[in-house]
């Protein structure tokens, strides 16, 4: 049973690893419903092994972690299909099967997580793609598709099951700054209407521009805008 304010992510005194390295230790943090996150650091502090441990993907030996009311210690693989379905994940590199077309790639995701009634499947595949701005694309092929387009795409296919946070690693990484900003922009809307966001991002100007909750990865360690204060600059 989860309640609404419940938090959507606890960390408690966790450590992170990659085989038997530590990248993070005693990291202690909650995101709240509806919350907006950067996640920075240095290359190679730890933003993505976090995520991967937040979404199930790299196990969690030491802590205590729960993700939208799923315990990630020691989770079952059986599980982990019932996590991703209320999470979203959104990657630098975009990830669609370019032999199949945009809709072809989001009812795969349908399929896969319990869809089975077309016309439903129909009626969402617009409405997500509508969500993300992207019109009558549903035939096309993703090369078809520039960038920034291909990345709405995957926004649509992570947010399918109205998921409670998405986790996004880079997504902008691939961009033009001007593509970039209008995918920040879709974040923010997406977040505005109660979806909680955690971004990895190397983009300092997303920051300045569009100010929110940075936790910061340094050291073996993470810092939390939230509790104290500490430089941006430089960190990237
Ligand atoms: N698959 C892996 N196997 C072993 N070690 C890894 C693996 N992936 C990452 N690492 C190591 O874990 C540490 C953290 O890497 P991670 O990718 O989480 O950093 P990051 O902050 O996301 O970096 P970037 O900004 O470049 O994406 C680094 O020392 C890295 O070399």
């Amino acid at each position: 049973m989860s309640f609404s304010n419940e938090p959507v992510v606890n960390v408690a005194n966790a450590t992170i690893f990659q085989d038997h390295a530590t990248v993070l230790s005693e990291i202690d943090f909650q995101i709240t419903k509806g919350e907006f996150v950067y996640l920075v650091g240095r290359t190679g502090s730890g933003k993505s092994s976090l995520l991967k441990t937040l979404y199930g993907d790299l196990p969690l030996r030491l802590g205590d972690i729960t993700v939208v009311g799923h315990g990630i210690r020691d989770i079952k693989s059986s599980e982990i299909p019932f996590l991703r379905r209320k999470i979203g994940i959104i990657f630098q590199a975009f990830e669609l099967f370019y032999d199949r077309s945009v809709a072809e790639n989001l009812f795969f995701v349908m399929k896969a997580t319990g869809w089975k009634d077309k016309a439903k499947m129909k009626s969402r595949l617009a409405e997500v793609l509508m969500r993300v701005g992207l019109g009558a694309v549903s035939s096309k092929m993703p090369h078809q598709l520039s960038g920034g387009e291909q990345q709405r795409v995957v926004i649509a296919r992570a947010l399918i099951n109205e998921p409670q946070i998405l986790f996004a690693d880079e997504p902008t990484g691939n961009l033009d700054p001007e593509v970039s900003e209008g995918i920040m922009k879709l974040f923010l809307e997406i977040n505005k209407s109660g979806t909680a966001v955690v971004m990895a991002t190397h983009n300092h100007h997303f920051i300045e521009q569009f100010p929110a909750r940075v936790l910061k990865c340094e050291n073996g360690k993470i810092k939390d805008s939230s509790k104290e204060e500490f430089e941006l600059t430089g960190i990237y």
